[in-house]
């Protein structure tokens, strides 16, 4: 027992002994970039920090301050949001460098320095973290350098206005069914709890990216079905498309981190869902490609401006005499694509309806902007009276107006993708010493950083960092920045608003107002730069057209429970948009909050 024992503390004391190196190292490293810094015991993407993070969490909260509140605070990636700028204020600046016998990452939230790496084209992404997106195989989110960019220009061509009008038909045709399911599923046939809310509106935003990008069309009765539920799985198959899709959503991490080995024979029930939908869907993907590739067989070339996206996606995997894409590089990116193209505008859209609830002067100023501005259309003759027609004459009006602020002002307040991470690349001679490294330029000063650094931006930090997104005045909403308030209660689309006068309120259309520019850097929900978002321009199109179709029938409404008032209503549907909120494949809400769709 004795030599076992001793062994065994050997190779503890020479396991710490490494990491103590490693740790003075680092923080040499640390030094010499000339930023403050900061000791943290791990590395936050390390499968280490993921095993022992359930024991170290307690432990930390016995920590003196400020470590106790410090360390979760740099560690828990998956709080980012609740915690907002305070890692910074603790740290008392907006660049530092968190430093860990793993690695070192620079974490900021300072616009300069976010857009100087988000929009600096040498600048890449790192694969360990963002290559959990390739289950299916490689994608563009997945992956970097020339392998990103060609999957960037083989889909780009496909996001046209020609498509931004489609996106907006089927929003605003999907709305339509939308606000007919709410209004007749409920016994009392109006009131909606936000976790069937938040689940129905994602069936529409999979459908609206199905039907613009995959050719997957159906009429407003099947649409009606998928939106409650109610549809079948086609045969062939023991789930809908939709239940596969949300199925690996669920369990994507079982899904990634077990060997497929165990996968495929584990009779665990947890297992059996995430094998079931992980097969389904590629069955299901798969034959989207397979019935594409048939059809396309005699062409084999892009035919401009009329193609879908699956056309596009499909042929570069067809190209001869080599395909540009290899097969799992076409199943991969499809999946991408259904991913990113509809989750984060249902999450989006899901709170900035329930901050419009919460908020009934803004949503009353909403609708009236979009009564405006849809009158003077149809006054003007422009347009007949169905909204599907509009976008070229409403969504530019609409978007620079009362509902793109509501939009622009919950992107700000819910960034449902919190971190952006990026890398400083390594020089060829790195490996003799003779890396160069990075300089960039910290408020005026100038840092520089090695080769394989890794960049940390933290969106939600910069989207309520007091200098840029002051609360505009009023005392019960003094600082968001520090958590001390709520995301309802900072709800301001006025802010987006700018008029020469400052006697404008909240709840009222400015005047001859101009839309906010704000500083470069400073608001960036969709990314910036070569790797920003590709479906931007679509998002904010398909949030437009849903959002003013159900404001121009409907009011939403929280619903007050019979022993309560509005205002405790809407302090606990405050408190539920604070703490009930979590990230996994992006930000959501976790806990009802009962709403109603009232006819206006
Ligand atoms: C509210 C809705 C959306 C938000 C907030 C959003 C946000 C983002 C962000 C922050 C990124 C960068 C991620 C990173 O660097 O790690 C991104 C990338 C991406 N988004 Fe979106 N997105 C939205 C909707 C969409 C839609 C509708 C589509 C497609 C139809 C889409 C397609 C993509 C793709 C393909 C990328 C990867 C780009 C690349 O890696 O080069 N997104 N999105």
């Amino acid at each position: 027992m004795a030599p076992l024992l001793l062994i065994f503390l050997s190779v503890l004391t020479v396991l710490f002994h490494r990491q103590w190196r490693r740790l003075q190292n680092n923080i040499s490293e640390a030094k010499a970039t000339g930023l403050p810094y900061v000791v943290v015991p791990f590395f936050f993407a390390t499968v280490k920090w993921v095993l022992v993070r359930p024991l170290m969490l307690p432990l930390f909260k016995l920590l003196p301050d400020p470590w106790a509140e410090r360390w979760p605070m740099l560690l828990e990636f998956t709080r980012g949001w609740h915690n907002g700028y305070k890692p910074f204020e603790l740290e008392g600046c907006d660049t530092f460098v968190a430093v860990s016998p793993d690695r070192n990452v620079v974490y900021t939230c300072d616009p300069d320095v976010s857009a100087h790496f988000l929009r600096g084209p040498s600048f890449g992404k790192p694969q360990e973290l963002l290559g959990i997106l390739n289950i299916f195989g490689p994608t563009m989110t997945g992956t970097d350098g020339a392998e990103a960019r060609l999957y960037r220009k083989t889909t780009a061509p496909f996001f046209t206005e020609r498509t931004m009008k489609q996106v907006w038909t089927e929003s605003t045709k999907g709305a339509k069914v939308l606000l007919n399911v709410f209004a007749d599923s409920h016994p009392d046939r109006t009131a909606f709890s936000t976790s069937q809310m938040r689940a129905v509106i994602s069936r529409l935003t999979l459908h609206i990216l199905n039907s613009v990008c995959f050719e997957k069309r159906i009429d407003d009765e099947a649409l009606r079905k998928l939106l409650k539920g109610e549809e079948r799985a086609p045969e062939g198959h023991v789930l809908t498309y939709s239940q596969a899709m949300h199925g690996v959503l669920d369990y994507f991490d079982v899904i990634f981190f077990t060997p497929r080995a165990i996968l495929n024979h584990s009779p665990l029930k947890v297992h059996r869902k995430a094998r079931q939908a992980f097969y389904e869907l590629r069955k299901y993907i798969e034959d989207l490609r397979s019935i594409k590739e048939k059809e396309m067989q005699p062409r084999k070339e892009v035919k401009k401006d009329s193609e879908s996206l699956l056309d596009l996606l499909v042929l570069a995997g067809m190209s001869s005499p080599t395909p540009t894409l290899c097969p799992k590089a076409v199943i991969g990116n499809i999946f991408i694509f259904m991913f990113a193209g509809h989750e984060a505008n249902a999450n989006t859209l899901t709170f900035l309806l329930l901050l419009l609830a919460c908020n009934p002067g803004i949503q009353k100023a909403t609708q009236e902007d979009i009564d405006r501005i849809l009158f003077r259309l149809r006054n003007e003759g422009r347009t007949d009276s169905s909204l599907s027609s509009l976008y070229e004459q409403a969504f530019p009006a609409l978007i620079e107006g009362y509902v793109g602020a509501c939009i622009n002002e919950a992107l700000r307040l819910f960034t449902v993708i919190p971190f952006l991470v990026k890398t400083v690349p390594q020089s060829q001679d790195a490996a003799k010493g003779e890396d160069e490294g990075h300089t960039f330029s910290v408020a005026g000063n100038m840092c520089r950083i090695p080769g394989g650094s890794m960049v940390l931006i933290n969106t939600t930090a910069v989207h309520r960092h007091p200098q840029y997104w002051p609360d505009c005045g009023t005392t019960s909403r003094n600082n968001i920045a520090s958590g001390k308030t709520n995301p309802v209660d900072s709800f301001d689309p006025q802010r987006w608003l700018v008029t020469e006068t400052s006697a404008s309120t909240k709840d009222k259309v400015p005047e001859g107002a101009r839309f906010l520019r704000p500083k470069a850097g400073s608001f960036m929900p969709f990314s910036d730069g070569g790797r920003g978002c590709l479906g931007k321009r679509f998002a904010l199109v398909e949030l437009c057209a849903i959002v003013t179709q159900i404001l121009s029938e409907y009011t939403i409404e929280l619903v007050v429970k019979g022993d309560q008032d509005w205002q405790k209503t809407r302090e606990n549907a405050a408190r539920t948009l604070t703490e009930e909120v979590a990230m996994d494949m992006s930000l959501r809400l976790t806990a009802p909050v009962p709403v109603r769709f009232v006819k206006r």
